[in-house]
């Protein structure tokens, strides 16, 4: 293995597996630290935590030890992947575990880059923007688990780390890798060990992969990774276009625990011609709805049914205001994952999980060793294989087109 990536979250760590396979590396998502040692013939590899929004010590200890297992793999560089939203708390979790992780590798020069333009993230002057919109006034203010209210990352992060945070502007960036990479050295020197790096552009981010080629440890968004299997170039093995995904037929469920305007106008749209059956924080907490109603009512629903609790930011904040958000969270997200381990075991073969923290309690649950890369979706989405009769899709909140559920059965089955 060449490049060893450890993800925040799962639909984070297949935007990112996406990303590195669509470059022509051989690239392989596994869920959590594995147990044994990765096939041979893989050159980047996605450790999948779901890290971001735990306690910071548990997150650094999670990340330590898939940092230890990759390096057992014999990975040259280290990617700690994010949101390109920069999804974290003042608390944690970036700042600690890249801290964890800088120490570690002895890396004192590592760049911070969530930019993601091909989703329309970008990141100008230090401050992050989805499309047009400072992020704080993007809607991820609202976010239920870590709401955004600081666009300068450089601002955000310094509050996770005692570490001095420096900045490479787009005057060095737009005069590329050279540049970049002179500039990093600068506010190395100027004795900033985490160092904010503009960029608006995909060719921006290809630009940041050369001069960051031999940094051991680099932190971003899966943006980053677009410039990076080009340094290994003269060393993949792994066939251009991957192996041909095998289409997957059978039936197919969707589940949402994303609250973000994305999934919701997703939902919506779904909903007008689709069996829907919504789940409230009440019903999950109290126990009136349970996995195993849920899980016969989808199936009696059929096929692209959809259960979602996808709600507006009053709804949420007001379960959370009434019951803790902690105990709300943990009650979908087990509702989620045990409808979905009941799905699977009564013949669904196609499970659609809308969020990343929704993601990572049904992957969990399911707990496929490893998750083989397919054709993309939607930028940031890829269809992922679990098993020879399961494949899965997991939509990070803000991604996808509005018909996305069915746009993603059809790819499943082999469609475009
Ligand atoms: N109706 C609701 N009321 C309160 N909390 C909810 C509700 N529905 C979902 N949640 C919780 O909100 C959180 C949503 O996080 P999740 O990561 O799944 O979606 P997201 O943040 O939109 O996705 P991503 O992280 O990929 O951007 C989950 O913990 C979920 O359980
Ligand atoms: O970077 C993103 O926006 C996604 O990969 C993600 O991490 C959402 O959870």
């Amino acid at each position: 293995m060449l490049l060893g990536c450890i993800g925040d979250d799962f639909t984070g760590s297949s935007d990112l597996a996406n990303t590195l396979a669509k470059g022509g590396m051989k690239t392989v998502q596994y869920t959590g630290v594995p147990n044994n040692p990765a096939a041979a013939d893989v050159e980047a590899g996605v450790v999948a935590l779901k890290s971001r929004s735990i306690e910071p010590v548990d997150a650094v200890a999670q990340s330590l030890a898939a940092l230890e297992w990759l390096k057992n793999q014999g990975c040259e560089q280290f990617f700690f992947k994010y949101c390109s939203t920069f999804d974290s708390t003042p608390d944690g979790n970036i700042g600690p575990v890249a801290d964890a992780l800088a120490d570690a590798l002895d890396a004192h020069k590592i760049i911070v880059c969530p930019a993601f333009p091909g989703t329309g993230r970008a990141i100008f002057q230090g401050h992050l923007f989805v499309n047009d919109t400072l992020l704080s006034e993007s809607g991820m203010e609202h976010h239920p688990l870590t709401p955004m209210t600081d666009p300068d990352i450089r601002r955000w992060l310094a509050r996770q780390t005692s570490q001095s945070v420096g900045h490479v502007s787009t005057s060095s960036v737009f005069d590329g890798a050279a540049a970049i990479a002179d500039a990093l050295e600068r506010e190395h020197s100027a004795g900033h060990r985490y160092i904010v790096v503009d960029a608006i552009r995909d060719a921006d981010l290809i630009e940041i992969g050369k001069a960051t080629q031999d940094l051991p440890l680099i932190t971003g968004g899966s943006g980053v990774a677009l410039g990076l299997p080009a340094n290994y170039a003269d060393r993949l093995k792994a066939p251009k276009n991957g192996p041909a995904w095998r289409a997957q037929d059978g039936p197919c469920i969707a589940l949402s625990g994303s609250c973000s305007q994305t999934t919701r106008s997703q939902v919506d749209k779904h909903k007008t011609n689709h069996p829907s059956i919504e789940i409230t924080a009440e019903d999950a907490l109290s126990g009136t709805v349970t996995a195993e109603q849920l899980s016969s009512q989808l199936l009696d629903a059929g096929h692209l049914a959809l259960a979602y609790s996808s709600a507006d930011p009053a709804v949420v904040a007001r379960a959370q205001a009434d019951y803790g958000r902690e105990n709300v969270a943990t009650a979908l997200e087990g509702l989620f994952a045990n409808t979905a381990k009941r799905l699977v075991a009564s013949g669904v073969t196609k499970l659609l999980i809308a969020g990343g923290e929704t993601s990572g309690a049904v992957v969990e649950a399911l707990h496929p060793e490893a998750l083989e890369i397919g054709p993309e979706i939607d930028p940031g989405v890829p269809a992922l294989r679990a098993r020879d009769d399961l494949a899965l899709v997991l939509k990070s909140g803000n991604f996808g087109a509005p018909d996305f559920f069915v746009k993603a059965n059809r790819i499943l089955e082999g469609g475009s």
